[in-house]
């Protein structure tokens, strides 16, 4: 069994990769980092570390690495073989692997098994913006038609808290020892890919709602928040007070809404939280608040996880989410040179109406019950 995987940084080799390897797939890393695809080529193996409880190491063999940017018919030739494709490349990326996934499977052969796509990335229907952007490059009818049929497309949860790497490091990766790869069981008719690792659902609308809006809302509250009290780690921050408070008030408001929306139990999701604030506390882990916090105009999003579980608590729960009105208050601060987009929305906030920075990055319109309210936020950082 063959899987080509976009995307050889954290989540790639910390997680996806190591899951497939586990599973007896041959794994094919593409990336454009030139560096990283030499260092990975020239090497027979690589140690993922798991820190924290039952800390252990793995290594992960039988991979070969391809550079997307260079070498491209090379990894259409991978990709017309193979039984996966994976990305964990970031949402914003997946239209750039969208043209050479859609020229593999154009070279398939026409009786070969439909190939398993499923993007790894922090999004809701992650692989399904992935399916529209590869669709939407192919020139007819007749082509999509026929693409969609060797292929089978399927959204996917992925949780494991991979921070940067030491300098040191080299192709090694440190990760927490928790994981959780939920993918949508409905799309493969029976087929699914063989993937211990994986755990197929029947809805996965609840199991990425629930991920995103309790462990990314809470990492990026950690880190938001964090930022501004002075703290660059996340374990450090979790350990200020102020921050914790904060996070967890953040996290009851999602709770609610989880619960109301999805009929989730509200002891269920306590025992959930509680998890995963233990997850950001995990020494082991030097995780600085920015990269939890990075691109903040992504995380800003109308379906991201402010503003996407402060839309479903107006909705199913009723009222204002106080607490997560304030943490994108503080998000607004994340001030940052070496995150592009962070210096992009510092120069936004200096320069445009509070109104259409509601409109145009969060998604809100004037008329909804978080309008007003995020108008008044976003006025109160403005410069
Ligand atoms: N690090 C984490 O703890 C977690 C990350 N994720 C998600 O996984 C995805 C990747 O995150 P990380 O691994 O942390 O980021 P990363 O920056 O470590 O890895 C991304 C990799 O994608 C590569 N890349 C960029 N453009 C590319 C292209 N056009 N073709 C092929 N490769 C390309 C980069 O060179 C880099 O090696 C994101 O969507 C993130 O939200 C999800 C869960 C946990
Ligand atoms: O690109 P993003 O959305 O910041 O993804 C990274 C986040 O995902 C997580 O792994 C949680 O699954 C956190 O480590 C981290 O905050």
């Amino acid at each position: 069994m063959k899987a080509v995987h976009f995307g050889a940084g954290n989540i790639g080799r910390g997680f996806v990769g190591l899951l497939l390897h586990e599973a007896g797939y041959e794994v094919v890393f593409a990336d454009v980092n030139a560096e990283l695809i030499e260092a990975l080529d020239a090497a027979e193996s690589y140690d993922v570390h798991l820190v924290g409880d039952d800390a252990e190491t793995k290594t992960v063999t039988g991979f070969r690495a391809i550079n997307s940017a260079t070498a491209e018919d090379a990894l259409v030739a991978e990709i017309a073989t193979a039984d996966v494709v994976t990305t964990a490349v970031g949402p914003r990326i997946l239209r750039f692997v969208a043209p050479v996934i859609a020229r593999g499977l154009a070279a398939r052969a026409a009786d070969a098994p439909r190939l398993a796509v499923m993007a790894c990335e922090n999004a809701i229907g992650a692989t399904d913006l992935l399916a529209a952007e590869l669709m939407d490059g192919l020139p007819d009818d007749d082509t999509r038609e026929e693409l969609a049929a060797r292929a089978v497309f399927a959204n996917t949860a992925v949780d494991r808290i991979v921070p940067a790497q030491a300098p040191d490091a080299g192709i090694d990766v440190t990760v927490e020892t928790f994981y959780e790869w939920v993918v949508d069981r409905s799309p493969f008719n029976g087929n699914v890919p063989p993937i211990p690792g994986a755990h197929f659902v029947d809805s996965l609308g609840p199991y990425i709602e629930r991920k995103l809006f309790t462990v990314n809302t809470g990492h990026a509250t950690v880190a938001y928040t964090g930022f501004l009290a002075g703290a660059t780690i996340i374990s450090e921050a979790i350990g200020i007070p102020s921050v914790l408070e904060a996070t967890e008030a953040a996290l009851a408001e999602t709770s609610a809404a989880l619960s109301a929306k999805h009929g989730l139990d509200p002891e269920e999701l306590a025992a959930y939280r509680a998890k995963i604030l233990n997850r950001f506390r995990n020494p082991y882990l030097v995780d600085e608040v920015i990269r939890v916090g990075r691109e903040p105009l992504r995380k800003l999003g109308r379906n991201d996880r402010f503003v996407g579980p402060a839309a479903d608590y107006v909705q199913y729960v009723g009222g204002i989410p106080e607490a997560l009105i304030a943490a994108i208050g503080a998000a607004l601060r994340f001030d940052v040179p070496e995150d592009t987009q962070s210096v992009e929305f510092q120069q936004l906030l200096r320069r445009a109406d509070p109104e259409d920075i509601v409109d145009e990055v969060m998604g809100v319109t004037r008329g909804e019950a978080l309008f007003e309210p995020l108008v008044a936020v976003v006025r109160a950082a403005e410069y």
